[in-house]
């Protein structure tokens, strides 16, 4: 069988996919050491070809069989037979790394409901498709990140290790929410709604107003409910990076710091997420990082 790539030109791939399509991801792993990041690369770019089949260039051309033949690509790939390039990093970090597939098969079942849904009607429906579009991604990272190994004492010779699982899909769903209220506009435009219909309710604004971008007190008190909630699973999920490995806390926090800033973004923008997409700027990231460098050492 030809070669499909050399292990290092493969994670090299992995490394440009990442550090071209997610520079806020790039920056965290950027901080951690060199055998985990580059597995977080590897798998940024499987999570990156199995959004894209939905969200990406071919999604006009995706249907439940083509999920079903990256489900079986999925399969062969945990067997051990890369069958791309880019396979071939992912398949060597599914050696180093205690990666269960379930998580890589949620998140291809969360694809599927992009392609039959475009409403949500409950805050629980929505978050089952957080859960497995981004809390997945928690999961397969902490499997990779590791935690800091207990302290054993006389009194407890065989502490139990405690996985912020929970936690880490709180960051998933927290940066899926933020996701989701940063492009409600770009959304709406391709005919789909995320934010609950039962919450448009509650402050009385219509999918029509959303349709015609209406901004008034309505869709304010309406956004700052959401990003409310938003942040609580942020807090939720500050609570998992105190037992991560040392090295890898200031990473984690980068990426919680900078992503919940698009919420600050947000509410500076008076909540128009219609004609202003909310950006953070370079500086304002930059002084997260000493922040978050505190955060990570101090608690
Ligand atoms: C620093 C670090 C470990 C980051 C993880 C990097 C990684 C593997 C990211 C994969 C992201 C991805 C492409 C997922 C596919 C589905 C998708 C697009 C999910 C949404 C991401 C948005 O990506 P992006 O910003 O590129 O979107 P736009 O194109 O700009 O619209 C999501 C919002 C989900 C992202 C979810 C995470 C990064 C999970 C983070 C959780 C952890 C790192 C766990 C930390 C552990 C504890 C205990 C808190
Ligand atoms: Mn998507």
């Amino acid at each position: 069988m030809r070669t499909l790539a050399s292990l290092e030109d493969s994670y090299e791939l992995c490394r440009q996919v990442t550090a071209e399509y997610a520079k806020t991801f790039y920056l965290g792993t950027q901080l951690m050491p060199e055998a985990k990041r580059r597995a977080i690369w590897a798998i940024y770019v499987w999570c990156r070809r199995t959004d894209e089949l939905v969200d990406g260039p071919m999604a006009a051309t995706t249907t439940e069989e083509t999920l079903d033949r990256w489900e079986e690509h999925l399969e062969a790939l945990f067997a051990g037979h890369p069958r791309d390039e880019v396979d071939v990093a992912l398949v060597d970090t599914l050696h180093r790394f205690p990666l269960d597939i379930q998580p890589f098969r949620d998140m291809i079942a969360g694809q599927r409901m992009d392609l039959y849904r475009n409403r949500y009607q409950t805050f629980e429906e929505l978050e089952l498709y957080c859960y497995r579009v981004a809390g997945t991604v928690g999961l397969m990272s902490t499997a990779v990140m590791g935690v800091e190994p207990p302290v054993i004492t006389p009194w407890n010779p065989n502490p139990e290790i405690m996985i912020p699982n929970q936690e880490a899909i709180a960051l998933g769903i927290a940066n899926q929410l933020t996701n989701i209220l940063r492009d409600v506009g770009e959304d709406a435009r391709r005919g789909r709604i995320y934010l609950p219909l039962d919450d448009l309710a509650l402050f009385n604004y219509t999918e029509e107003d959303l349709f015609k971008g209406v901004v008034d007190e309505r869709w304010q008190e309406l956004m700052r409910f959401e990003i409310q909630r938003a942040r609580k699973f942020y807090a939720e999920a500050e609570k998992g990076i105190s037992v991560l490995s040392e090295e890898i806390r200031w990473p984690v926090w980068t990426a919680l710091v900078l992503y919940r800033q698009i919420l600050d973004e947000i509410e500076r923008n008076e909540y128009d997420v219609f004609s202003k997409r909310a950006y953070v700027p370079k500086w304002r990231k930059m002084m997260a990082l000493p922040v978050a460098l505190l955060r990570a050492k101090v608690l």
